[in-house]
């Protein structure tokens, strides 16, 4: 690796072991997979994970032996929070109206089975997600250990499989999750102490945090629940990513695949 790119294997420790966890399995996903020759258009997820994809990114950036390939590359966000990864690191903005065709995306996860299929949308970003992940011909995984299943989705993620629904449908969505589809539980996601009433998101639309408990058949849930009238998007991600990175707080990282 070029002087200017700090090699991984000499990291300093940031001083809090969840975030070297996930900054190992950010910094090895790039290094392992970001093609200079090859990608151009690149997918950047949202959440606190895929930070170190960004950062990693520009720091390729910022390497003169690496700069002329990596400043031809554009990003694509996966919401506001994204998009300003993308800015801060001094990274190209597209957007996917332009550029509907991504080489390679980069995102975290809440929970991935042993089949590599994912919940996501904990940062209430899952839309936006799923439509860049899907427009990807590559799709990886960020994530610190925890995010591992043993086996079945809904073990280590007890807070429900999150969907995006037009607001004026939160009553129907939730009586038909309960009554049609039989969920344990159902919340409209709230802002909590930083807003009353619900969050909205980069849509303008609510989150449901759907609780199945064990998830056994991920994909057929996936189906039902999309089949709803209100729902937009569900946070199951079916068949979609090629490979997770999951990092530990002491710089190991291992590699699920496909
Ligand atoms: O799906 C997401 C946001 O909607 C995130 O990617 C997911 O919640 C993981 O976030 P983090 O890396 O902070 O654990």
């Amino acid at each position: 690796m070029a002087t200017g790119v700090p090699k991984i294997d000499e990291l300093k420790s940031l001083g809090n072991p969840l975030e070297d966890a996930k900054r190992a399995a950010a910094y090895r996903a790039v290094d392992e997979n970001l093609k200079f020759e090859d990608h151009k258009v690149i997918g950047i997820g949202s959440g606190s994970t895929v930070v170190y994809v960004a950062q990693r990114i520009g720091q390729y950036l910022h390497d003169p032996e690496y700069s002329d390939l990596t400043s031809k590359f554009v990003c694509i966000p996966t919401g506001f929070q994204s998009r300003n990864l993308i800015l801060d690191n001094k990274l190209q903005l597209g957007s996917i109206e332009q550029y509907p065709r991504i080489d390679i995306a980069f995102d975290g996860a809440d929970e991935v089975d042993e089949h590599l299929q994912l919940i996501k949308g904990g940062g209430a970003c899952l839309f936006q997600e799923k439509l860049v992940s899907t427009s990807a011909r590559t799709f990886i995984i960020v994530a610190d250990s925890r995010k591992r299943s043993p086996k079945n989705l809904g073990r280590n993620w007890r807070q429900g499989v999150p969907i995006e629904i037009v607001p004026s449908s939160y009553v129907r969505v939730k009586n038909d999750l309960l009554e049609q589809l039989h969920a344990e539980k159902v919340n409209i996601r709230q802002g909590g102490s930083a807003k009353a009433g619900p969050v909205v998101t980069d849509n303008n639309n609510f989150i449901i945090d759907a609780d199945f408990g064990e998830i056994i058949d991920p994909r057929n849930l996936h189906k039902s629940i999309k089949l709803l009238v209100g729902v937009v998007e569900t946070g199951l991600f079916i068949d979609n990513a090629s490979k997770a990175y999951f990092g530990d707080s002491n710089g190991a990282v291992e590699v699920m695949e496909k």
